[in-house]
């Protein structure tokens, strides 16, 4: 293998570009080329291709995005867009691509490995979503955000004795709901792996009312239902007033925990090597301190990833 190269797809998610940084850096240390794709899998379809050298993952580490830049593309998920990609790939003759991004962007490098193309992914995520890895790269970062939040929202919570939903990101997965609600002492969390009751919330919270408590912070998922219609819920029924606070993209963004920056290193550099080894179809993650890599297919895999006993401990310390 001679030519390989790196692309990001999906919600960026700050330790990317340190991510690329490795590829390319240990790409090169190794003798290969090494290609940047930009805008994800529509630039690869429209051929942004370009040969990157040490200097151009320069000064990146610490910044937050993607130097590639990235994109979510309906037209790739064709044939006709996955032949366009190939295409693309064989033109510059490079043999092996690095997708860095979730399990979205891990569907499409598995249709470039059966297709022929090597592909390595990298779980580039804030949502830590996927299998195979038990962080993801940016969740570390996004959910020390998320702290940060809640601790700020928390003043404001106590000082006017209300009760704040504030709505975190995941769609379909509780990750960053679970551990910084956690991590923020919250009263409730909810998240889209386990069924709510609204009595329960309502009840939990009047027992923390008759010992005196007076604000309360409940940390929702997005993917369990919009904060608005939480607090209707609990204005219709309990004529509970709460405020609300979505925190949205910010969560995306920032300069990478340390704890981001080596394990996108380690991932980005763990990638390479398994391509030069000839491996293709597969992805890299950490588990138990170790690098791993299993195949896209097992990894694809529905899983309730959710860490054993980690809900139900946030519910015994927040009686
Ligand atoms: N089944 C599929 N086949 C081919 N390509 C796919 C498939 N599913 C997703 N992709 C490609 O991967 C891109 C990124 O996927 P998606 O939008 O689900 O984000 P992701 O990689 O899961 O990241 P995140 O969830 O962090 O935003 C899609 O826009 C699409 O181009
Ligand atoms: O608006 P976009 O870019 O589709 O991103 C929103 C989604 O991306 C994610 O943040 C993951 O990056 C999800 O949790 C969220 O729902
Ligand atoms: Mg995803």
């Amino acid at each position: 293998m001679k030519k390989i190269a790196v692309l990001t797809s999906g919600g960026d998610s700050p330790g990317m570009n340190a991510a690329i940084r490795a590829v390319v850096r240990k790409g090169i240390h190794d003798g290969l080329d090494v290609y940047g794709v930009y805008h994800g899998y529509s630039g690869l379809m429209e051929g942004k291709i370009e040969k990157l050298e040490l200097g151009s993952v320069g000064d990146i580490i610490h910044r937050g995005g993607t130097m590639l830049y990235t994109s979510r593309s309906e037209k790739f998920k064709t044939e006709e867009g996955q032949e366009e990609a190939i295409k693309q790939l064989q033109k510059h003759g490079i043999e092996g691509l690095v997708v860095i991004g979730g399990d979205g962007s891990y569907q499409g490098a598995a249709k470039l490995s059966e297709k022929g193309i090597p592909c390595i992914g990298l779980p580039g995520t804030i949502d830590n979503d996927i299998n195979g890895t038990d962080y993801t790269i940016g969740f570390d970062t996004a959910i020390n955000t998320v702290v940060d939040a809640i601790d700020k929202i928390r003043d404001t919570a106590t000082s006017h004795d209300r009760t704040f939903i504030i709505e975190v990101m995941g769609r379909l997965a509780g990750d960053i709901a679970l551990w910084t609600g956690v991590a923020g002492g919250a009263e409730t969390i909810l998240i889209p792996e386990r069924e709510y009751d609204i009595d329960d919330i309502m009840t939990k919270l009047n027992k923390g009312m008759e010992r005196g408590k007076k604000h309360s912070i409940i940390v929702l998922a997005e993917g369990v239902c919009p904060a608005t219609e939480l607090a209707e819920k609990l204005m219709d029924s309990f004529q509970l007033e709460t405020r609300i606070s979505v925190l949205g993209y910010i969560q995306r963004g920032g300069s990478p925990t340390c704890f981001d920056r080596v394990l996108a290193s380690r991932l980005g550099a763990r990638a390479v090597e398994l391509l030069i080894a000839g491996k293709r179809g597969r992805a890299v993650g950490i588990t138990n301190q170790q690098l791993v890599d299993s195949g896209f297919e097992e990894i694809l895999k529905n899983k309730d990833r959710v860490v054993d006993g980690l809900y139900e401990l946030s519910q015994q310390l927040s009686i």
